[in-house]
């Protein structure tokens, strides 16, 4: 049976982040590793270590390219240091600032001019085979020297966000964007990735969620730049780290068996960051697009930086089956994914494999109030309430939903585990009628009862844990007595009950799982406990 994975982005999430997190959920590194190797791609390594965010131990997933001889950080951006804290825009008054480049293949281009015609004048000096491409100027009249100098250190965290490219393996020929110099770094096209993972000889599943993360960031990119999505040349995410970073979470995602996943709300910082386009807001407009495609549930905070890349967006997009975590579930494994940035919360993100709650109350079934009737299935509701109308007489009368179905090959195993996810999932009752069916096959009729707003939770649980492959469902119009609970005390312990009434007629029944209870406790018979119970429950109605 597949994992069901809970991914709670309160920090964002990266492609690093990912990795890490699913990592330390317990996929295996060997089939990480597999996966990357089964990669055209090298001039890169990848390690696996630990570290701590705000104190809370977490794995640190990292990708090291071989021509970065310094500690250069992979996650939400390609973060750098640099000397200025003034912003480098190029959209406002003139302005002079220096950069100095100090790595191999850093290039600057598509800088966006958006602002009035300006003058400025900067010096950018390059001290490694920096260029510029791609200087896109949405404003008339508009000069500008680039000629910057200007200095990057690589380090963890960083003041300013600046991206750029790196890892560039292979030359390529641009798209129709006017370009008109030369550069020798891979801008890999979305058709190239599509190939490349098309012939490498990856997992069947680890190739169709690798194109799927692919594709949403291309078809986002697409619609930003406003450019066929074939023709889609990824710059961050077509380098080296960003392909591993999404074929390693797509090879851990499988080898974890994960085949369900929940995606919390994405929190998000704001202010800038820069990247090969220029200096552009927070959430990055892939991001932005990402989460309006994919309809990710987005949250602004007041962080100032970039806690959520495109990768990690289309990541999270990717895996998600399910909206709506159920409102209890069980933990059964954490993993701690850390990302690269220090903010002043913990930079984390949180894997988690959850199964619905198998104890408890089931979601939705409120806390009993004294004052509150209580329905036949033990749930509380207020009367008179529209869900339900009064009889003529003392009865209520409300809906219920039935859903059936028929199972010839399932095992008792299968029947008995459904029959407790139906239960914590919010059914009102559950239950199994041996049938005997067409082909002569002896089998069970599985019927749910529940309220409408379950139905379809419910009907994913039946074609979740079983084989069947359809289902009957209908309202019911249901009769039910009024009834509160109460409890009284007798000489083996507390004991609840419910209280009916009908026709001017008294029913008491005390609750099997108090009596249950008691009966561990004390070591007495179900019968005598049950009987005292309802001896103390009549003789505190004839005191009252
Ligand atoms: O390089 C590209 S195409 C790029 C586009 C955008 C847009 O929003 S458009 C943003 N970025 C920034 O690059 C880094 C790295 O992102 P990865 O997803 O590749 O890890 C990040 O800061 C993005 O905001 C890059
Ligand atoms: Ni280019």
């Amino acid at each position: 049976m597949g994992k069901t994975l809970y991914l709670e982005c309160y920090s964002g999430i990266s492609g690093d982040m990912t990795v890490g997190a699913l990592l330390d959920l317990g996929a295996r590194e060997e089939a990480l590793r597999a996966a990357l190797e089964a990669l055209p791609l090298n001039g890169y390594e990848i390690t696996i270590g630990r570290t701590k965010k705000c104190g809370i131990d977490a794995c640190d997933f990292d990708v090291i390219l071989e021509e970065e001889a310094h500690d250069h950080a992979h996650d939400e951006a390609h973060v750098h240091e640099h000397d200025h804290e003034a912003e480098h825009c190029h959209d406002g008054e003139g302005h002079v600032h220096e950069h100095i480049h100090g790595e191999e293949s850093h290039e600057h281009q598509e800088h966006f001019h958006d602002g009035e015609a300006h003058e400025h004048s900067h010096e950018h000096l390059h001290e490694d085979s920096a260029e510029h491409s791609e200087h896109c100027h949405s404003a008339e009249g508009h000069s500008h020297d680039h000629e910057h100098s200007h200095e990057h250190t690589h380090s963890d965290h960083a003041p300013a966000d600046h991206c750029h490219d790196h890892s560039h393996d292979h030359p390529h020929t641009h798209g129709p964007e006017a370009h008109d110099h030369h550069h020798d770094h891979v801008h890999r096209h979305y058709a190239d990735i599509m190939h490349m993972l098309d012939e490498a000889p990856l997992k069947q599943e680890v190739r169709a969620l690798a194109k799927k993360i692919f594709r949403i960031v291309g078809e986002a990119e697409s619609r930003v730049h406003a450019c066929p999505l074939e023709e889609v040349h990824f710059h961050e995410t077509g380098a080296v780290d960003s392909i591993v970073d999404i074929v390693g979470a797509a090879a851990c995602a499988v080898d974890l068996g994960i085949t369900e996943t929940y995606v919390s709300t994405i929190y998000e910082g704001q202010g800038h960051v820069w990247c090969q386009h220029g200096r552009i807001p927070v959430p990055a407009p892939a991001v932005a697009g990402i989460a309006a495609a994919e309809e990710l549930d987005l949250a602004i905070t007041n962080v100032s930086g970039e806690m959520v890349t495109p990768t990690g967006a289309a990541i999270a997009a990717a895996l998600r089956t399910k909206k709506g975590l159920p409102k209890t579930f069980v933990i059964r494994k954490i993993g701690m994914g850390a990302g690269k940035k220090d903010f002043p919360h913990a930079n984390l993100l949180r894997a988690m494999i959850i199964e619905p709650a198998m104890n408890g109350l089931p979601a939705g079934n409120a806390v009993e109030e004294p004052t509150r009737s209580v329905n036949a299935d033990g749930d509380s509701q207020k009367n008179g309430s529209s869900a339900q109308k009064k009889s003529s007489s003392d009865e209520t009368e409300d809906e219920i939903w039935v859903l059936e179905t028929n199972l010839d090959d399932c095992t008792g195993e299968m029947m008995g585990l459904t029959m407790e996810l139906l239960l914590a999932a919010g059914a009102r009752d559950v239950n199994y009628t041996p049938i005997y069916m067409k082909k002569n096959r002896p089998a069970c009729k599985l019927e749910v009862l529940c309220k409408e707003e379950k139905v379809s939770a419910l009907e994913e649980v039946i074609f979740h844990q079983t084989t069947a492959i359809g289902l009957r469902k209908r309202k019911e119009v249901r009769r039910i007595l009024p009834r509160k609970k109460e409890t009284v005390m007798t000489p083996y312990g507390e004991v609840e009950l419910k209280i009916c009434t009908s026709a001017g007629e008294t029913y008491i029944y005390p609750e099997y799982d108090s009596i249950r209870g008691l009966v561990q406790e004390t070591g007495r018979s179900y019968q005598e406990i049950y009987q005292k119970a309802v001896e103390e429950a009549w003789k505190k109605r004839k005191n009252d």
